[in-house]
This record gives structure tokens, C-alpha cells and sequence, in this order.
């Protein structure tokens, strides 16, 4: 097995291989960066509850994989290093300084986390210095500590909320080590959600570039369950069961009137997790709208037909809407770029504004009375304790969490991973969002057991046939010679492409509108990307196909075609050539169909890095510099014989 070494850069990925493609995303470790450490056998070997289990410490070796369904001859993949007791440890019991602090908006099972976390320390480690850092991160520097004990926290886990109070926003990084240096605090146990988990991360390097033997650990807490890699977040199955009150009072009021609506709004800022599952557990949901899947509600295949006919064929229906989801719907009709002090988007009620839609169509299209009701219980479900099978979760992530810190390990966050506790390098947490994949199998049940509309079935159909008839049409165009001298309304496509081509952005989104890849040639900071290709795809996927395939959008002239399920977007200068362009987007399509037989969306997710080397080929600094499919496409063949 090969190792990158010990002196890994803390910025980067600390990567194991070994043989059949196993890879090790391991965890940074005290002895990365800190030389002469002293080490001490685990005093949970002279523990009477532990001393018996067989095995009990877990191998050096011991990891878990992410991907646990391959085939015979797949590559074995990402694997984080599994959680839990080492022989040998780095701090001494009285040595041992920690702190703890709960970050961002509520979940069930802080206070079970919290709990666990002190017990954990002094029942497994005889740690008996625990802070709690009050009011979330402002707190390290701006608040006073709790000394927290196992008497104190005997029984918060029945109730719900944090005991040590939490915040949005006030992440001081020099501030926050600077606290911790100064009260010689050496384990960090930080309780919060992706935002959180980047706050650590920015500790945990501020911490290393000082030297310190500080362990800096997250704890992954989020109600939405949008952290991504680990399989289900704590809290959430409690925020589930919680929402299953409000859908049966939403079903029995709608039932017990005549053209009854009850619509339920669920927490899910950026994906439908609750209302997904909420809505599977159910079975009285008829419709169930998340931020993924963009739903409509005028004409064939919209929200109004399907209400009407839930209404004509049962009497009644219930909807469940994650906060999340119809966002653009609404910013149609007032815009809002409002954000809360951690800079995350303030959400408009779609709840309050679907209501009244729902409400002024059927008065006024159908002159029918309805009955809608509109449950918002959003903070009820995650302001309560956290049930018996989430407080055995908790009690899990927080002696992982213990575990690893008291071993040296550090940068981590503790996650479950196939039903095994793991150690997850920071990077892997926050470099995305976990969302609901609507081309799963999930989604599909969902669909199948609500029977409401897909909301792009009907219409993708007919797009994607007159897709694959321009397609025809373009290739007999392109006639796919080598040195691709075609000529499309007079443009020598070589020709042109010889001239600077101001080439400012390419952007390949699905027809859901989620960007599968982004290349820039211009520098834009994340947000204004983010902003940009919202406002691009939203214009853009909007149009019908009698629309011509060019739209102006700021100072960008936006080029667009449609492959199938996926759309090449194209931000040049207003004065480019639009057919040129769009020429290049053939070429670049065909190229990726040659490389990868007939290019679907998920060629692109999964080799992403093969796409981008495509682009870079064909593009530098905006211009097109190679329009021959063979030379676009030969450094990769190399690389892949190398490899
Ligand atoms: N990119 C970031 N870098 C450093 N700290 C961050 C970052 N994003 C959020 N934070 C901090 O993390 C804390 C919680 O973030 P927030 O987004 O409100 O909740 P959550 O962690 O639950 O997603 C806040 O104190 C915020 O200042
Ligand atoms: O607590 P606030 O600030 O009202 O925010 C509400 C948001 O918090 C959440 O519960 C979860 O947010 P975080 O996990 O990012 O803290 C969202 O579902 C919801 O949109
Ligand atoms: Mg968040």
C-alpha cells in the first residue's frame, strides 16, 4: 500500500492506495505535523464493561467503504477510515481540556449528542474538563462557557433544543482559535450542519498552521438531511415521524369537507428529504413537491389539472410542499436575495403562496368552492427531543467522535457510512450538498405511490423526439469529417475559430436545471456564479422550442442546445457568432459521444474530470484552439492506458 506520506499539506487530501482500486480518504492526524508525541494505552482496557468484548479496539487497518454495491470487476473505490477505540491514545485523562459548541438552526438530538459526548469523555476516558461554548460559534469569543458534567447532562436529551444555545453567523476563525489557545482547550467537538462543518474545517487549519495538538471533530447535524456522504442525518428520523401529525391533520380536515385541500409545508431548504419520506410514510399524500423537481401550475401535466381531478375522483387531496421547492415560481413575483447572518438564501413562503393560487384558480377558472387548509408546523418538527432510535444514533456519532479525537485523529467529522461509524475528511463534507436524486429509485416510489404528475413527463417527450431529429440534421450538417470543416450559413467553422472567440462560460445542466459542470473564463467569485447560472438556466429552460436558441442575459449572449436530458449552455460576448457556437457545442457533443458511446447526464457526473479535459482541449482562456475529435480526445486515451 502506498501512502502520500506524513507531511501531507493540511489543504489537501491525505489519499491511501492500494491494490484493485482501493482508496483511502484518510484523516489528518497529530503526528501529520507534530513530531515527539508521547502515546498511552487506552484506559478503556482496565474498563469492566469493555475489558470483555472481544476485539474491541478497532484495527489500524479497519476502513469503510462508500460505495457498497459493485460488480465483479469494479474498481473497490472511496473508503473513510472506520470509527472507534485505538490501543493507544494521545492524551492523558486530566490532560485532556475539551469543548463543545452547537452551531446553525435546531434538530432533534443536540442535547443527546451533547449528552453523550460528556459522558462519553468521562465515563470512557476520565475526561472531567468539558466547556460548553454558549450561543454557537460568536460564543468562543463573545459569551461566557458552561462547565458541563455528567450530572448536568443526565437528562437534557428529553427535551428538545440545545442546552448551550446555538446561532447563525459570527464565525471568527483567529477569534475562535485564539479563544481556544487562550483557555488551553485541546478537543474542539463541533455540533452543526454543512455550514458549520466549513467553520470547523477553517479551525481545524487555523489550528494546525499554529502547531497545536488541538483535535477539532464535527458532528454532522442538519434536519433537511442535506449533508452529504453519510447515510441519514440524527434528528431526521425524529423530524419524519414529527411530520406525519401534521399530514394526518392535514388528510382529516381535508376529508371531512367537500373539495378538501390540505397542504403541508415541510422544512427542506435545498432538498425534499423530510417531505419525501414524510410523504413514502404516509400513504395520504397525493402530491409532494421538493425543491428538486421543479413542478408548474397552468396547462397539461401542471399542479391545477392534477388538483382537479384528485377533487373529481376522491373528494379531497393533501399536498406536502418542502419549503425549498416552487422557489423560482415565486421570485417571478417578488424577488428576494435576502440571507440570514451565515449568509444562507431567506426562503418566501411558498406554503402561504401556493394557497392562494390554488384558492384564485379554482374561483375563478372553475367557479368552485374548495376547502384548503394550510398547515405550516416547520419548527415543530425540530424543535422536539429526538426519539429512542435517534438517541441511540446520537449516542453512537458522539463515542465515535470520542474515539477518534482521544487516537490523535483530528479534521474530521464522525458519520455513519453503510451503517458503519466513519471518519470523514472535512473536504468530502462540505464540498456539496446532499439533494434527492429524482432519477432514483426513491423518487420513483414516491411517484408511484402518490400518482401525481412528473411535471416534465409529456413535454420532455415531444422535446426530446424534435432533439434527436435536429440531431440528425446537424450531423448530416457536420458530416463528422476529422479536420470538422463544416460549414453551417456560410461560416467556415475552422475559419472562425482561428479568430479570438470570447468564450466567457460553458455550463452543462440537466432538465431539471442542476448544473452537471461549469467551466469559467472569466473570474467570477462562487456567488456570483451560483446567481448567475440560476438566473441563465431559469431564462433559458423556460423556452419553448420555437424559440430561437439565443437569448441576452446582462452582457452575456447566452448560445443553448438541448441533447436529450441535458442542455449545453454557452455565454459568449455579444458579438460573437451564434451558429459558430453553436457548431462548437455539436462538436464538443460529439466528441463526448465518441468517448463515452451516446452521452447521458450521468457520464458527465461520473467523470467529470474526463469532460473538463475535454473542454480544456478545446478551449483556452475563451478561445476554441482544437476542433479535431481525435486530438480533443487523446490525452485521455493515454491516460487511461496508463492507467
Ligand atoms: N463558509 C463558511 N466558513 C466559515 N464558517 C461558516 C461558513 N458558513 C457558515 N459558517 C458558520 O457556521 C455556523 C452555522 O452555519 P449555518 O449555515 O447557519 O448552519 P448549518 O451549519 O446548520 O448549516 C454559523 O455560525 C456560520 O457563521
Ligand atoms: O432557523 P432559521 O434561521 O429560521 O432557519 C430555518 C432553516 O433551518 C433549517 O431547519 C436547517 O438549517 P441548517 O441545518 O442549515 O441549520 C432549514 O430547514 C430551514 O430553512
Ligand atoms: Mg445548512
Amino acid at each position: 500500500m502506498a501512502t502520500t506520506g506524513n507531511n501531507v499539506d493540511s489543504s489537501k487530501a491525505k489519499i491511501v492506495h492500494g491494490d484493485a482500486g482501493y482508496v483511502l480518504e484518510d484523516v489528518p492526524h497529530f503526528s501529520d505535523y507534530i513530531s515527539d508525541l508521547s502515546t498511552y494505552s487506552n484506559p478503556l482496557q482496565d474498563n469492566p464493561a469493555y475489558s470483555v468484548v472481544k476485539q474491541y479496539f478497532v484495527h489500524v487497518d479497519d476502513t469503510v467503504p462508500q460505495k457498497i454495491v459493485v460488480h465483479k470487476s469494479s474498481p473497490r473505490g472511496i473508503h473513510f477510515r472506520r470509527a472507534g477505540p485505538r490501543q493507544r491514545v494521545y492524551f492523558q485523562s486530566d490532560e485532556v481540556h475539551a469543548c463543545i459548541v452547537t452551531c446553525g438552526g435546531l434538530c432533534p438530538g443536540l442535547n443527546t449528542v451533547i449528552r453523550e459526548l460528556v459522558c462519553g469523555l468521562y465515563n470512557m476516558y476520565g475526561v472531567k474538563k468539558v466547556l460548553g461554548i454558549e450561543g454557537g460559534y460568536r460564543g468562543f469569543y463573545s459569551k461566557n462557557t458552561i462547565h458541563l458534567t455528567p450530572k448536568f447532562v443526565n437528562d437534557i436529551h428529553k427535551r428538545g433544543g440545545t442546552v448551550i444555545g446555538t446561532s447563525r453567523g459570527g464565525h471568527d476563525t483567529s477569534k475562535i482559535v485564539d479563544s481556544i489557545q487562550d483557555r488551553g482547550i485541546n478537543q474542539v467537538y463541533i455540533i452543526g450542519g454543512d455550514g458549520t462543518q466549513k467553520g470547523a474545517a477553517a479551525i481545524y487549519e487555523e489550528v494546525r498552521r499554529r502547531g497545536l495538538k488541538v483535535a477539532v471533530v464535527g458532528i454532522p447535524k442538519t434536519i433537511d438531511n442535506d449533508i452529504p456522504v453519510i447515510d441519514k442525518s440524527f434528528g431526521f428520523d425524529t423530524a419524519v415521524e414529527e411530520a406525519q401529525r401534521a399530514i394526518n391533520a392535514a388528510h382529516v380536515e381535508a376529508e371531512s369537507m367537500e373539495n378538501g385541500i390540505g397542504l403541508v409545508k415541510l422544512m427542506g431548504r435545498y432538498c425534499g428529504f423530510i417531505a419525501m419520506y414524510a410523504t413514502l410514510a404516509s400513504r395520504d399524500v397525493d402530491c409532494c413537491l421538493i425543491p428538486e423537481s421543479p413542478f408548474y401550475l397552468e396547462g397539461a401535466g401542471g399542479l391545477y389539472e392534477y388538483i382537479a381531478r384528485c377533487l373529481k375522483d376522491n373528494g379531497h387531496m393533501v399536498i406536502v410542499i418542502a419549503e425549498g421547492a416552487g422557489q423560482e415560481l415565486l421570485s417571478g413575483s417578488v424577488s428576494s436575495d435576502k440571507q440570514d447572518a451565515s449568509g444562507n438564501k431567506l426562503l418566501q413562503d411558498i406554503g402561504l403562496w401556493l394557497s392562494q393560487r390554488i384558492k384564485d384558480h379554482f374561483s375563478k377558472e372553475h367557479k368552485m368552492t374548495i376547502n384548503l387548509k394550510y398547515i405550516d408546523p416547520t419548527y415543530m418538527i425540530r424543535a422536539i427531543p429526538s426519539n429512542a432510535s435517534d438517541n441511540v444514533y446520537c449516542t453512537l456519532l458522539a463515542q465515535s467522535a470520542v474515539h477518534g479525537a482521544m487516537a490523535g485523529y483530528t479534521g474530521y467529522t464522525s458519520g455513519l457510512v453503510n451503517g458503519r461509524q466513519t471518519y470523514i475528511p472535512f473536504y468530502r463534507i462540505t464540498e456539496k450538498q446532499n439533494k434527492v436524486v429524482i432519477t432514483d429509485r426513491m423518487w420513483a416510489r414516491l411517484l408511484s405511490s402518490t400518482n401525481q404528475p412528473s411535471f416534465l413527463i409529456g413535454k420532455d417527450v415531444a422535446e426530446e423526439k424534435k432533439e434527436e431529429e435536429t440531431l440528425n440534421q446537424m450531423n448530416q450538417l457536420s458530416n463528422n469529417t476529422e479536420d470538422e470543416t463544416a460549414f453551417l450559413a456560410g461560416v467556415s467553422f475552422v475559419e472562425f475559430v482561428k479568430s479570438r472567440m470570447g468564450i466567457r462560460f460553458i455550463l452543462m445542466v440537466n432538465k431539471q436545471g442542476q448544473t452537471r459542470l461549469a467551466q469559467y473564463y472569466e473570474n467570477l467569485t462562487l456567488e456570483e456564479r451560483r446567481a448567475l447560472e440560476g438566473e441563465i438556466v431559469r431564462k433559458c429552460l423556460a423556452r419553448n422550442e420555437q424559440q430561437c436558441s439565443f437569448v441576452e442575459h446582462r452582457n452575456y449572449k447566452i448560445v443553448y442546445r438541448r441533447y436529450a436530458s441535458l442542455f449545453f449552455l454557452v455565454g459568449v460576448d455579444n458579438d460573437e457568432n451564434e451558429l459558430a457556437i453553436l457548431e462548437f457545442i455539436h462538436l464538443l457533443v460529439e466528441t463526448m459521444d465518441r468517448h463515452f458511446g451516446n452521452v447521458c447526464e450521468l457520464d458527465i457526473m461520473f467523470h467529470l474530470e474526463k469532460a473538463h479535459f475535454m473542454l480544456e482541449e478545446m478551449v483556452m482562456n475563451g478561445c476554441i484552439v482544437e476542433t479535431s475529435k481525435s486530438n480533443i480526445l487523446s490525452p485521455i486515451q493515454l491516460m487511461e492506458k496508463s492507467s
